[in-house]
């Protein structure tokens, strides 16, 4: 494959973009839509790589899955869920969200993934789907076999979800079918990403599912029922949005995205950010403008809430005026890549000093240089390489497809945003 070479625009960045709709939010729409007591209609769903893998998984469990008109999709439950053969890709909210579906399904079913699957923990997962009495073979890594039988007892389940929330994410979505529903209790450090799991109660609590959480945020309980059917509107991606307001911030200019007014993304999270880092964020009622001075601020960045700002905040670390910091995202060594080992060695390689703490990073600025920049299949990864070469001319990704993960044109949308 030819490197594609981040383009580093003249002056300041000025535009506006619609992101593609959110990841997470598409994921849960579709899994509690197929997991419902009559069809959904969703409106805005993002369609790529992990959410098309996401609607092939419900497929093959014997969910009809028909689109509508571009970004509207009818998800039907059938009446009893077929074992099927899933190919997780590199997606995490498939090898973690579809397996206690699976478990419903009467038969083994088959989980795959992309090599770098395997190195992705899903054993806490598997280990309370055991504990609810789901048999799983080989539940160390992917490749793994869900053997359903129909039904699923649940109960109470303790696991360690230290690695990932997405571990706890779920065991909620389908808890609601278990037999007895769930009491999940988690015994570990710290669950990462705990905006995530607040989403997912509050697509379970639309939907018409009993379910909590502590107060300290480690035990939660979901009541057995029906999951109503609902049709539902999915908001923007906050996340990949914050790629493209990142350009307004290194550049000195201004970019517009749609922000909803009420969101369960940790949007909150990701605008702090960029207002730490020196832009500022103008919040209207239905968008948000981040504008720059074209001086990124180095700062220390706790991005506990929202660590999948990780690779982002680091490119505009390496472009800051001082050093800087990130922390409260250790688990991201367990994301597509080791996403702290990757920054280090791809900053480092561009000039930036880079060195990892234990939760995180610590980012001097150094004279960075074009070259070669490594996504290590990680769509994020390549959002760093187009962030470092809004100001670094030359920086030349292997591999710019694996952004497709989540955007699927995201070459087009970047060079549309940066090289108007
Ligand atoms: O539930 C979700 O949709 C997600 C949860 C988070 O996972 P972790 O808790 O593993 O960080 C996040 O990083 C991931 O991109 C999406
Ligand atoms: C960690 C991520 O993805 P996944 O849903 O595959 O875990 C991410 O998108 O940053």
């Amino acid at each position: 494959m030819r490197p594609w070479v981040a383009p580093t625009p003249a002056g300041p960045v000025t535009g506006s973009l619609t992101v593609p709709g959110s990841k997470s939010a598409t994921a849960r729409g579709y899994v509690l839509a197929a997991l419902g007591d009559g069809p959904s209609v969703l409106t805005g769903v993002l369609d790529a790589r992990d959410t098309r893998l996401m609607r092939a998984a419900l497929a093959s469990l014997g969910v009809d899955v028909t689109d509508l008109a571009p970004g509207v999709v009818r998800v039907a439950p059938p009446a009893v869920f077929t074992p099927g053969d899933i190919d997780c890709g590199l997606a995490g909210t498939i090898m973690r969200f579809v397996p206690a579906l699976a478990a419903l399904a009467d038969g083994p079913t088959r989980f795959r993934g992309d090599p770098e699957a395997s190195a992705r923990p899903v054993a806490p997962l598997l280990d309370g789907l055991g504990q609810l009495g789901v048999r799983v073979d080989h539940p160390a890594s992917v490749p793994f076999t869900v053997h359903g039988t129909g039904a699923v007892p649940g109960g109470t389940a303790r696991i360690d979800a230290s690695a990932s929330s997405q571990f706890v994410s779920g065991l909620l979505l389908a808890a609601a079918r278990f037999d007895a529903g769930l009491e999940l209790v988690h015994a570990g450090a710290r669950v990462p990403s705990p905006p995530h799991i607040r989403m997912t109660l509050a697509m379970l609590a639309d939907r018409g599912v009993v379910a909590s959480a502590s107060a300290n945020d480690t035990a939660w309980r979901v009541a057995p029922g029906p999951i109503a059917a609902r049709d539902e509107t999915i908001e923007p991606d906050l996340v990949n949005a914050a790629t493209f307001l990142a350009a307004a911030l290194v550049t000195g200019g201004a970019v517009t995205v749609p922000w909803p007014r009420h969101t369960v993304q940790a949007s909150d999270a990701i605008l702090g950010t960029l207002a730490a880092l020196g832009g500022e964020v103008d919040a209207r009622t239905d968008t948000v403008t981040v504008s720059g001075t074209g001086t990124v601020t180095g700062a220390d960045v706790d991005l506990t809430l929202a660590s999948e700002l990780t690779c982002v905040v680091a490119a505009l670390l390496a472009l800051a005026d001082r050093p800087g910091s990130i922390r409260g995202v250790g688990h991201v060594r367990h994301h597509e890549t080791d996403r702290l080992a990757a920054l280090t060695a791809e900053l480092g390689a561009r000039g930036a000093r880079v060195a990892e703490t234990a939760d995180g990073l610590t980012i001097a600025p150094g004279r960075l240089t074009g070259g070669p920049w490594r996504t290590y299949a990680d769509h994020r990864m390549a959002h760093a390489g187009a962030v470092l070469g809004l100001a670094v001319a030359g920086v030349e990704l292997d591999d710019v497809d694996a952004t497709t993960k989540t955007i699927a044109d995201f070459g087009t949308l970047w060079h549309t945003l940066v090289a108007a």
